[in-house]
């Protein structure tokens, strides 16, 4: 097809796909992108939201770029264009193209396993029928009236509960004195959760949400009522979702209804009314806290709903980090955000701090009237000594991460040495029984096979939220422009006492790039790629994987990742096949996914093959299907060809390509400069801990200015009457060649033409390799 008739097609994506509302994410808009046949949820950049809303099928892929530049000030090209709609096309979303695939079902995101002291249990076999069925039952969309009466039965509550404040007050301090009355009113309260996590549910049900599950949690003794909602962020409006996240306490405040109108009949000195007035009293106390702004509290849901943004206490988290970082003059600062996100962010952080200060003040002079005289103390201490427990616990977890981070890291740096001996011996050697770095633990809120259309899936969690990475740092324009930073690496620094490794590296690696990490020995690769992988800690800067920080190690987001190593990881005495089935054990992926590995990488005949008895090319095939079982949506790869000879090292570039063209992100460090230049999009060259260029291949190429060599045996022509040709600009005999360097080699090929036998003519131009050296200071010119 010609550039013309393809730049004239008007393709479409499929119309059934629903369009979510445009988030705020840390400092960066993210769009959300609903397929209604497979359920999978998409989240895309505002480059390839401003495309895909255009491809109706009305509009030629010209005009839409040309919009496209006007809005964004890069040109589409044909390759980002082919780069798209291949990407839109093999996640089934272009009309008429092959159906969507559903991704496989996998255990409920965001859960851990169940244990004793934390887990959770599904209660109701089908929570959607069940969702279904009270939502004919009350057609709240269909009944505004029904819903304005029920509202108002729980402001009444909310009134006369306030009005009837001193009253309830003192009755509840009398009920605690009495703690089996207590704990009564704790177990009815407990009750009402059961409504408030079904009024959720109800609500997101009515605008159309799907609940997934209803069940209980249990953490260290204490146990809830959960109902997971799905598709909150697609309610459609926000005033909807705003709804959903406060139905919880409109349904507490309603099951306080029978119970107001009880105490309000019992006579003044039935024994029970006390009780009866702790229950409204607490009832309505813990309804309109879950109102506060305070994550995770509905209200802190609602807030975020009502912002349209995703993640604002992590967001906020971030963003004081960076605050605090910025102060002491470390990290990038706070240059990716405006002023309106200084205030939202850092907004949040301060309300967050005074809810805390203010609760805390309020719980110790609720137990400052509880507790006798002489404790009046521990009455103001318990609280804020209690917080600081919950926070050593909490602290104590992440170092517990931390270390066993460490711990991996150390295993990493066994690993690197045993990788830098199979470089210059066989790679595959089996030295490390087990997957090593190719096999991320499994996690359940991993999805294999749920790689989305251009960028991450996003995780249903916990009550109807989204998964919310952390925020994502700025985004530089590329030669691909339909991608979106996968990678992002902004000032990072790593040291090894006295030797600096990485001397503060800022890259962006886009999705969709064939990435290429280019130095010599020492530069620094390795380190770079471990730091991204999240197998060791930056001293400096501030490094984004998928959106999210690479360290501490996340399971989840390794899950998203598939790493090629030199062949030392493979359970050597194995078959292929087992090899494989052993590895996707591991990550908890379809068995299948075996065979589609195998196939992918062109060795399904050797699935019963021990893998000791492959041949190097075949090993390191094997390597690349260990790191595509789960379908990760970026790929780093560590010479994927070192010791392969040539025909092997060509194959595995077509196997490459081919992952390239399922639109996969593709981070490799390689020595190779004609495979960097043959298969990466761009090019990072590392030499003493810096990043001294990055561009595409032809890009360095070009800034080399390297003149062409023309090459013919010295007895066609004289260097005298070479250099009197237009356009040759040096002539030199090297033993029995002529050699002219020309910027016009067109020109000098013709006038040749008529002086010699042009078939002896050789052209060399300058390769990758030449700018690399030029570049690196180990040749200043352009070779032969
Ligand atoms: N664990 C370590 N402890 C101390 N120094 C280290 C460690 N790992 C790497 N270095 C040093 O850091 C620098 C960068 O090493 P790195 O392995 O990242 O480079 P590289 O570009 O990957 O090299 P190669 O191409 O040889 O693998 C080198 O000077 C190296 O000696």
């Amino acid at each position: 097809m010609t550039t013309d008739a393809f730049l004239a097609a008007r393709p479409r994506v499929r119309p059934d796909l629903v369009l979510g509302p445009s988030l705020l994410r840390g400092p960066t808009r993210i769009h959300l992108l609903k397929d209604p046949r497979t359920g999978r949820r998409l989240e895309v950049g505002a480059k390839e939201h401003f495309i895909i809303t255009r491809l109706d099928g009305t509009r030629s892929l010209e005009e839409i770029g040309q919009a496209y530049s006007g809005a964004f000030g890069t040109r589409l090209g044909e390759a980002q264009w082919g780069q798209m709609l291949r990407l839109l096309g093999t996640r089934g979303l272009l009309d008429g193209g092959p159906a969507p695939v559903a991704p496989t079902p996998v255990p409920t995101p965001a859960e851990g396993p169940s244990g004793f002291l934390s887990g959770h249990t599904r209660m109701v076999a089908d929570a959607p029928a069940l969702m279904d069925r009270l939502h004919r039952l009350t057609a709240l969309d269909r009944r505004p009236a029904l819903l304005a009466v029920l509202t108002a039965l729980a402001v009444g509550v909310l009134a006369l509960v306030a009005v009837s404040a001193g009253t309830l007050w003192r009755q509840t301090v009398h009920t605690a004195e009495q703690p089996v009355l207590l704990f009564a009113v704790g177990c009815v309260l407990w009750c009402s959760l059961a409504l408030h996590e079904l009024a959720h549910g109800l609500f997101a049900r009515t605008w159309g949400g799907r609940v997934s599950e209803i069940g209980l949690r249990w953490i260290l003794g204490a146990t809830y009522l959960y109902c997971q909602v799905d598709d909150v962020q697609f309610l459609g409006s926000r005033a909807r979702k705003v709804a959903t996240a406060c139905a919880g306490v409109l349904a507490n405040l309603l099951f306080l209804v029978p119970f107001y109108v009880i105490w309000l009949v019992l006579p003044a000195d039935a024994q029970a009314r006390p009780a009866f007035g702790a229950l409204l009293l607490l009832g309505v106390v813990t309804g309109l806290a879950n109102l506060l702004p305070l994550a995770p509290l509905d209200g802190y849901r609602a807030l975020g709903h009502a912002l349209g943004v995703s993640g604002l206490a992590e967001g906020s988290r971030t963003f004081t980090a960076l605050a605090a970082r910025a102060l002491l003059r470390r990290g990038p600062g706070l240059r990716a955000y405006p002023p309106r996100l200084r205030l939202l962010y850092g907004g949040f952080a301060l309300l967050t701090a005074a809810q805390t200060a203010a609760l805390l003040a309020l719980a110790g002079l609720v137990l400052r009237h509880l507790l006798p005289d002489g404790m009046a103390l521990l009455a103001w201490w318990l609280p804020t000594a209690l917080l600081a427990a919950a926070l050593l616990l909490w602290g104590l977890g992440n170092l517990g991460r931390r270390l066993r981070g460490r711990r991996t890291e150390e295993s990493a740096e066994g690993r690197t040495e045993g990788r830098t001996e199979s470089r210059t011996e066989h790679p595959s050697e089996d030295r490390t029984p087990g997957p090593a770095r190719s096999a991320a633990p499994t996690s359940p809120s991993a999805e294999p096979g749920h790689v989305t259309g251009v960028r991450a899936p996003l995780d249903p969690a916990r009550k109807g939220e989204m998964n919310e990475p952390h925020a994502q740092t700025g985004t530089a324009p590329g030669p691909v422009a339909t991608t979106e930073p996968v990678v992002v690496l902004d000032g990072v620094i790593k040291r090894y006492g006295e030797v600096t490794a990485l001397d503060g590296v800022s890259l962006t690696v886009r999705r969709g790039e064939f990435f290429g990490i280019l130095g010599p020995n020492g530069a620094g690769k390795t380190t770079l790629v471990e730091i991204v992988e999240g197998m060791r800690e930056a001293d400096g800067g501030t490094v984004s994987l998928l959106g999210q920080s690479p360290w501490p190690r996340d399971t989840a987001l390794l899950a998203r990742i598939g790493v090629q190593t030199q062949a030392s990881a493979f359970f050597a005495r194995l078959t292929a096949g087992e090899h494989l089935r052993t590895v996707a054990a591991l990550y908890g992926t379809d068995p299948d996914a075996v065979r589609i590995a195998l196939e992918r990488v062109g060795l399904t005949e050797k699935e019963n093959a021990r893998v000791d008895h492959l041949s190097g090319g075949q090993r390191q095939r094997l390597a690349i299907a260990t790191a595509l079982l789960h379908e990760p949506e970026l790929i780093f790869l560590d010479e994927p060809t070192a010791a392969l000879d040539p025909e092997a090292r060509r194959e595995l570039w077509a196997l490459l390509r081919s992952l390239r063209s399922e639109g996969r992100t593709i981070v490799c460090t390689t020595h190779h400069l004609d495979e960097a230049e043959a298969l990466c999009d761009r090019v990072a060259i590392v030499a003493g801990g810096r990043i001294i260029a990055l561009d595409t291949p032809r890009g360095l190429i070009r800034a080399l200015a390297a003149p062409a060599r023309l090459m013919l045996p010295a007895t066609e022509l004289t260097a005298e009457a070479a250099l009197a040709l237009p356009g040759v600009d040096r002539a030199t005999v090297e033993g029995d060649e002529l050699v002219l360097e020309t910027s016009a080699v067109n020109h000098v090929l013709t006038a040749l033409g008529d002086l010699v036998d042009i078939e002896s003519v050789t052209v060399r131009t300058a390769t990758l390799e030449d700018a690399y050296l030029s570049l690196t200071g180990h040749g200043t010119e352009h070779r032969s």
